[in-house]
């Protein structure tokens, strides 16, 4: 990927994550520009990581064949519009926003360009991110090779059969984080109400959920199964399980991804063209 040279257009959070991976994956300064306009922000940008840092959004895309929008999804018309012209040469686009369908990048950019949409999560942060991506037809094998490549700087990577699929994927992924933030947060507040120090309950709460996570990766079984091994019949576990399984705790989960994927069907609605 030696000659691909990457514009972000935006460098918040989720852009100078990937950027981070990129940059202790071997990506060379030369090959990575991010542009924001927020002097700040590229300024911070710049004193962490050997990269191109610019206000001006066309001049670094005119010089990339890789262009990943990582702003919010309100500005992205029109981020888009004002590099349309600029687009002659035919870049792959990335767009990591929620709920802005290729259709609508496609009406914005000028519709001849390979687009990838991709929904990447905060943990990427940590290079421990998990990504959703899906190409449009006018993307190649080696462009799809490319995007691959990028998004697992930063965590695995998953290709859905469908766009649609990809507010699924915020659903699960994407806003997931947030999920086990709030598990997290409630197990804590449990366990102080119990008695146990905020420290403990909180050492105790995080541990815990690496430590299932992790296993649950390693292990050749399956999460049910995993589940089974810590519940030894009519010992501690099992009633947590029942008083969960008795509050519904599968519909809640269901409602809640269900609510999540029909906002960014919505947002598409709302924002796009
Ligand atoms: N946060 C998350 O968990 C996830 C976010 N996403 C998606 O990633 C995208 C970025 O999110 P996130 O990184 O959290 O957002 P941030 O607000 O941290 O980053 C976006 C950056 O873009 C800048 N910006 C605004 N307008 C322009 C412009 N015209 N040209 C260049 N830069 C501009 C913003 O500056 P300023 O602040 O001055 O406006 C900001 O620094 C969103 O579309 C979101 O849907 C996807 C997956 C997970
Ligand atoms: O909440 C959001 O809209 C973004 C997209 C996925 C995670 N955060």
């Amino acid at each position: 990927m030696s000659q691909t040279k990457i514009t972000f257009i935006g460098a918040g959070n989720m852009a100078s994550s990937i950027i981070g991976g990129l940059v202790k994956k071997g990506y060379s300064a030369g090959q990575i520009t991010a542009t924001d306009t927020h002097q700040p922000t590229l300024d911070k940008v710049a004193d962490s990581f050997p990269v191109v840092t610019t206000a001006d959004n066309a001049a670094a895309a005119v010089r990339s064949n890789v262009i990943v929008l990582a702003v919010k999804p309100q500005v992205m018309e029109q981020v888009c519009t004002a590099l349309k012209p600029h687009l002659a040469h035919k870049p792959m686009i990335i767009s990591i926003a929620a709920g802005i369908d290729i259709r609508s990048l496609d009406t914005w950019l000028g519709n001849d360009l390979a687009i990838v949409r991709c929904m990447p999560n905060t943990p990427a942060l940590v290079q421990t991110g998990a990504s959703g991506l899906y190409a449009n037809e006018r993307t190649s094998d080696a462009q799809k090779a490319i995007a691959n490549d990028i998004m697992e700087a930063v965590g695995i990577v998953q290709w859905t059969a469908s766009e649609d699929l990809i507010d699924s994927v915020i659903a699960v992924s994407g806003s997931g984080p947030a999920y086990y933030f709030l598990m997290m947060e409630a197990m804590i507040d449990a366990g102080v109400a119990q008695g146990l120090s905020r420290e403990n309950a909180t050492q105790l709460t995080l541990q815990t959920a690496l430590g299932a996570a992790k296993l649950a990766q390693d292990s050749d079984v399956d999460v049910v199964e995993l589940r089974r091994r810590v519940s030894s019949p009519n010992g501690t576990t099992e009633k947590a399980i029942q008083s969960f399984e008795n509050d519904n705790l599968r519909e809640i989960v269901a409602r809640a991804m269900q609510t999540c994927a029909e906002r960014s069907k919505e947002m598409a609605k709302e924002l796009g063209a």
